[in-house]
């Protein structure tokens, strides 16, 4: 493997180089994410540029390498300027969504990449400003869009079927007490609408109770679940994946950090498929046998951790896994289509949200 500079060294860039300045968004598993990635010039597509985390690593550990960075959050993008400035035309910042990668490559006027890294999930930034809606801890409207486009979180809670509610929290939210919940928010909404975060945090909280000496919040659950609804975080995630094993060169790599097991579910079927470990993906030729096209090496085995140290500095990485493939030369195999029912809710929901 090479690798440019020791970690030590690349983390002591990342804080204190030419294009280090303080963040309030601490990238998880960063080290670990670089090494996978086993730089060696080219274009590394960084498909969550969020706080710039990764992008600055990236820059900081091989100078020979070119940046695209993508986020879907205006925010992002404004704030991501300064970095493109001190980079020396060695970075572009796109606005868009990491499942339209491909495309976006192409709007770029480049056709492959050699290295794709994706964070999934929400930034510290967005998750702390109430006006964004993610948090029940600080009041502010319920609005969790990461772009500024389609459906906010009010509409949804507002306007969906009944049944559409309960299979959100229960599928995308892992909330047991789904049922619940959405006749709450029914009930609650006949007296008028449910504009705000602690409106709607005290709602659930009169019907899901905390666990004993558990410290997570009765409405942990029916947030995430909203939120992967509104910005159909699943669907985008299972077509990054596609996309990036499209857009990947022969021997190029592709990381993923996930922080729950929804999404890591899927990373792990993705890279078992196309790895030969699962036969899910097989072609069947004619005469019955089945034939894998293996579009990935596996790069990690089994998911990378955060070790105690960085859960001790950063407790936000504790549910942090990180997962990495490399491509191979052969053809590109057809989509998926049981990771796309993953991604989807039962049948019952699908178009279910009246507008
Ligand atoms: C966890 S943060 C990334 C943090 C970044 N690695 C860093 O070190 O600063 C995730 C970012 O990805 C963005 N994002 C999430 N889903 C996206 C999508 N489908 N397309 C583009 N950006 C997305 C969010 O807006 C957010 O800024």
């Amino acid at each position: 493997m090479i690798r440019r500079r020791p970690p030590a060294e690349m983390a002591a860039a990342h804080r204190d180089g030419p294009v280090a300045a303080a963040q309030p968004h601490v990238p998880v598993l960063l080290d670990e994410v670089v090494e996978s990635l086993n730089l060696d010039g080219g274009l590394a597509v960084d498909g969550t540029f969020g706080a710039g985390g990764y992008t600055r690593a990236l820059l900081a550990a091989d100078p020979a390498l070119q940046v695209i960075a993508i986020d879907r959050d205006p925010q992002a993008i404004a704030n991501g300027q300064a970095l493109v400035a001190e980079a020396g035309g060695r970075l572009r910042l796109v606005s868009g969504r990491f499942g339209d990668l491909d495309a976006l490559l192409d709007e770029a006027g480049e056709a492959k990449a050699d290295r794709v890294v994706l964070d999934i999930g929400v930034s510290s930034m967005q998750l702390d400003a109430p006006e964004r809606g993610f948090s029940f801890r600080n009041d502010g409207p319920l609005d969790m869009r990461m772009g500024k486009d389609g459906p906010s979180a009010a509409d949804i809670v507002n306007e969906a079927d009944e049944t559409v509610l309960a299979d959100i929290i229960y599928h995308y939210g892992e909330e047991r007490r789904s049922r619940a919940v959405a006749r709450t928010i029914h009930e609650a909404r006949r007296r008028g609408r449910i504009e705000t975060t602690a409106q709607l945090a005290e709602l659930v909280a009169s019907v899901v109770w905390a666990e004993p000496g558990s410290h997570i919040h009765p409405a942990t659950r029916t947030f995430q679940g909203l939120r992967i609804a509104v910005n159909d975080e699943l669907g985008e995630l299972v077509r990054a994946l596609h996309a990036a094993e499209r857009v990947l060169a022969p021997g190029g790599r592709l990381a993923v950090v996930t922080f729950h097991s929804l999404e890591d579910r899927i990373v792990k079927q993705f890279f078992a498929a196309r790895s030969g470990r699962s036969a899910q993906g097989s072609r069947h030729l004619p005469g019955g046998q089945a034939e894998t096209i293996r579009s990935f090496r596996l790069v990690t085995k089994g998911p990378v951790l955060p070790g105690e140290a960085e859960i001790a500095r950063n407790p936000r990485a504790r549910s942090a896994k990180l997962r990495a493939g490399e491509r191979t030369e052969s053809e590109t195999p057809e989509p998926l289509a049981a990771l796309h029912a993953l991604a989807s809710l039962p049948e019952a929901a699908r178009g279910g949200h009246r507008r």
